[in-house]
């Protein structure tokens, strides 16, 4: 087993303002090996952001350590930390956010080598041609400006623009919640591919189980700041142990071809023996996995 890139031991993360103290994360332990996809999964407001956040050295923990490569991220300062920005990227839910919209998609992807000093104009523009190609766009893609592609494909550009510096860890958080459907699943089987092909280390955060299924070899699950499970993708999707996974994994079977939504009030640690369980067989996963098709651009 290959040894951890990522390790937060008891991590928590208390946010102070006027109206108290939240405490978005509690006490987390999670590991992410090398070459490993940990997909992070629990609603809205359960504190996986907050999570990436952290791995990402975005924000201080309040309590635990997060380590990078055997590291505690507290101690990585000065040329390191630069060297650190390198190794670990993010993409998010947003993909036109988060390109420079005067920039081309080619402009867009080379920024980070440009930031970095890592090429020359010219030789950072032909590398980010091959990366758009990578990502599955075709080369006219490469002068065009973010507004004109869909959000899919926009998507594929972040991704290119993240993959640039050769990162070891890449944290997706959300990153195809804005996108239809047929649109996810060639997200996913992008992300699959470039996994296999570049032995990428991935933490990849969604609100939705179904999503991070084709993709995570773990499975970590999260309720209000706590990790309530975690363990290898496939026993967790057989045999959830916890409640709440379960209620997950409910909201992810299909009915009539529709994934059923979560229900307005999810499990609460408070009333765990009220909750309905619903018993869920093997057959009965919902499959985002669609082939990959990138689509043309527009
Ligand atoms: N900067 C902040 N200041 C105060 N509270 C915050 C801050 N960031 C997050 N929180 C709170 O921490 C909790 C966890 O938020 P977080 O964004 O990590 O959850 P999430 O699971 O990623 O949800 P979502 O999918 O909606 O982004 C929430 O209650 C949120 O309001």
């Amino acid at each position: 087993m290959s040894d951890p890139l990522v390790r937060l031991n008891g991590v928590s993360k208390v946010f102070r303002g006027r109206g108290g103290a939240v405490t978005a994360v509690d006490d987390v332990d999670l590991e992410v090996r090398r070459g490993e996809t940990v997909g992070l999964v629990g609603e809205s407001g359960s504190g996986k952001s907050t999570v990436a956040r952290l791995v990402m050295g975005l924000q201080p923990v309040s309590a635990g350590t997060v380590e990078f490569d055997g590291r505690p991220m507290t101690s990585i300062k000065g040329r390191q930390a630069a060297s650190f920005r390198r190794r670990a990227q993010m993409i998010f839910q947003n993909p036109f956010g988060s390109l420079l919209p005067h920039f081309t998609a080619a402009a867009n992807v080379a920024e980070p080598l440009r930031l970095h000093r890592v090429a020359h104009a010219a030789a950072g523009q032909a590398r980010a041609r091959e990366l758009l190609e990578l990502v599955g766009l075709p080369p006219r893609s490469a002068e065009l400006y973010p507004h004109q592609f869909s959000g899919g494909q926009q998507q594929r550009i972040a991704i290119a623009r993240a993959l640039a510096l050769e990162p070891e860890l890449l944290v997706c958080d959300e990153p195809t919640s804005a996108l239809d459907v047929s649109v996810q699943a060639q997200i996913l089987s992008l992300l699959e591919r470039l996994k296999d092909e570049l032995g990428l280390t991935m933490l990849f955060i969604s609100h939705h189980l179904g999503v991070v299924e084709k993709l995570a070899d773990t499975v970590a699950v999260m309720s209000r700041g706590r990790l309530v499970e975690q363990g290898p993708a496939e026993a967790l999707f057989e045999q959830p142990r916890h409640p709440y996974t379960r209620q997950l994994l409910a909201a992810v079977l299909p009915v009539r071809g529709e994934p059923v939504p979560l229900p307005e009030d999810p499990w609460r640690p408070e009333d765990d023996d009220s909750v309905r369980m619903t018993e869920v067989g093997p057959g009965h996963r919902a499959r985002i996995g669609a082939a990959e098709h990138p689509q043309a651009v527009r």
